[in-house]
């Protein structure tokens, strides 16, 4: 190659804003799209706070990427600025509890979200002070700075036990802050989440309940076609969009997967060096897309929910897909999983339960069958992943860990 020639390529031919296309990338004000019901639900439940008094406790649930952190996080900041406009002080913040899964980290990180050092002279180090400190030092800030405070936690059932729920719920009527009223909104892709909490953290935090229901492929075509100037003009063909969202929605109704398909398919275009993203690359797109997707649902979870699907796989690999498998041929081929781990199998209720959350976040689809008089009516279970990507991303998981 002549020295002259250009070894890089200096303008992309397809991407002319790719981060419209990034997951954190967050739509401008009224661009959330399909989730006026909800916000309203959820601004209801806090109104009160503008006033300063204390807004109701709200569980938010609903598959993967169906808007939930972003509509609850929307929200938040509307309320913080109306409040002020009250003439009340309100701030939120945000926790993520699958990075936070103790109640230290958990509480640490709302100390130190809600904290001005400058203003209260209090120092949230990273680490280093005992859970009781965080908490003293968290209870002095709300009192000293705010009249509301709304704590949302995202990914609630990732929490290692529910410490942190019982002192946030408690906190005004143990005498431990007098002044600020604190709300809690919690988010969980679990359906199951709520059955495991303690019962008095129940009756408290579970005042409000919502479920965010997938996207439709209207719904998700809007959501696409609002990062469409993510790409060059004419470069993004008329039905690439469409093809993707109805793909989308007929599979999970994800709007992070939508997006990602999108990106994908323009990627596609880019190597393979065509000038359109034309719908067909959407089919390819979409295969890498339910491959993350399957591997941030996984990220994680449990030894035990990893191995009940493991034990899915297997069936599916050596019997074909069928239409699905038998609770009690899923639990033995589990059980010898499980020795093989060396770890205690759980009950045959837990694995239900666990198979029940895999069939909520689509990992695996159930279906109920009669057996007639003799056998009574049984649930088949069936993975909607490929059975070998399954194992694939299971078994590259366990050598991280
Ligand atoms: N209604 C919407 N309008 C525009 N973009 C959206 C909408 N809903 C979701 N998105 C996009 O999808 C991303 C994922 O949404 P969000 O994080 O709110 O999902 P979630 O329901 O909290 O999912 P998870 O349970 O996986 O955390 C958002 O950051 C945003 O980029």
């Amino acid at each position: 190659m002549d020295a002259a020639d250009d070894l890089f390529t200096r303008e992309d031919p397809i991407f002319a804003n790719k981060e419209l296309l990034e997951i954190s990338h967050l739509p401008g004000e009224g661009r959330i799209v399909g989730r006026d019901d909800e916000i309203s639900d959820l601004a209801t439940a806090v109104n009160p706070a503008i006033f300063g008094q204390s807004p109701s406790n709200v569980l938010i649930y609903g598959k993967t990427g169906t808007g939930k952190s972003l509509c609850a996080k929307y929200v938040s900041k509307r309320l913080v600025s109306t409040a002020s406009e009250e003439g009340v002080t309100a701030t939120f913040a945000y926790v993520d509890c699958a990075q936070d899964t103790t109640e230290t980290q958990a509480v640490q990180t709302i100390a130190e979200g809600v904290n001005n050092p400058e203003q209260t002279g209090i120092n949230i180090p990273d680490k280093g002070l005992s859970t009781s400190t965080y908490y003293k030092r968290l209870w002095r800030i709300l009192d000293q700075r705010y009249d509301v405070v709304l704590i949302l936690l995202d990914e609630i059932d990732k929490l290692d036990d529910d410490a942190i729920l019982m002192q946030l719920s408690r906190a005004g009527e143990a005498g431990k802050i007098t002044d600020c009223k604190l709300g809690v909104v919690g988010i969980s892709n679990k359906i199951q989440y709520k059955d495991r909490m303690d019962e008095r953290v129940k009756s408290s935090l579970c005042e409000r309940e919502f479920v965010f229901p997938p996207y439709d492929a209207n719904q998700l075509r809007e959501i696409m076609q609002a990062r469409a100037d993510a790409f060059h003009d004419d470069v993004l063909e008329p039905s690439t969009i469409p093809r993707a969202a109805a793909l989308a929605a007929r599979e999970h109704g994800d709007a992070r997967k939508a997006i990602d398909i999108l990106r994908y398919a323009g990627e596609i275009a880019q190597a393979n060096g065509e000038p359109t993203v034309r719908e067909e690359f959407v089919t390819q797109a979409r295969e890498r897309a339910e491959t993350d997707r399957f591997r941030e649902l996984i990220r994680g979870s449990t030894p035990h929910s990893r191995y009940v699907l493991q034990a899915l796989a297997l069936l599916s690999l050596s019997n074909g897909r069928q239409d699905g498998f038998r609770t009690s041929r899923v639990y033995e081929i589990y059980e010898n999983i499980c020795r093989q781990e060396g770890s205690d199998s759980l009950s045959l209720r837990r694995v239900r339960d666990l198979l029940k959350e895999h069939a909520f976040l689509d990992i695996i689809e159930q279906s109920k069958h009669s057996g007639g008089s003799a056998e009574g009516s049984y649930t088949k279970h069936q993975l909607l992943e490929d059975p070998s990507v399954v194992k694939e991303v299971l078994t590259e998981d366990d050598a991280e860990t």
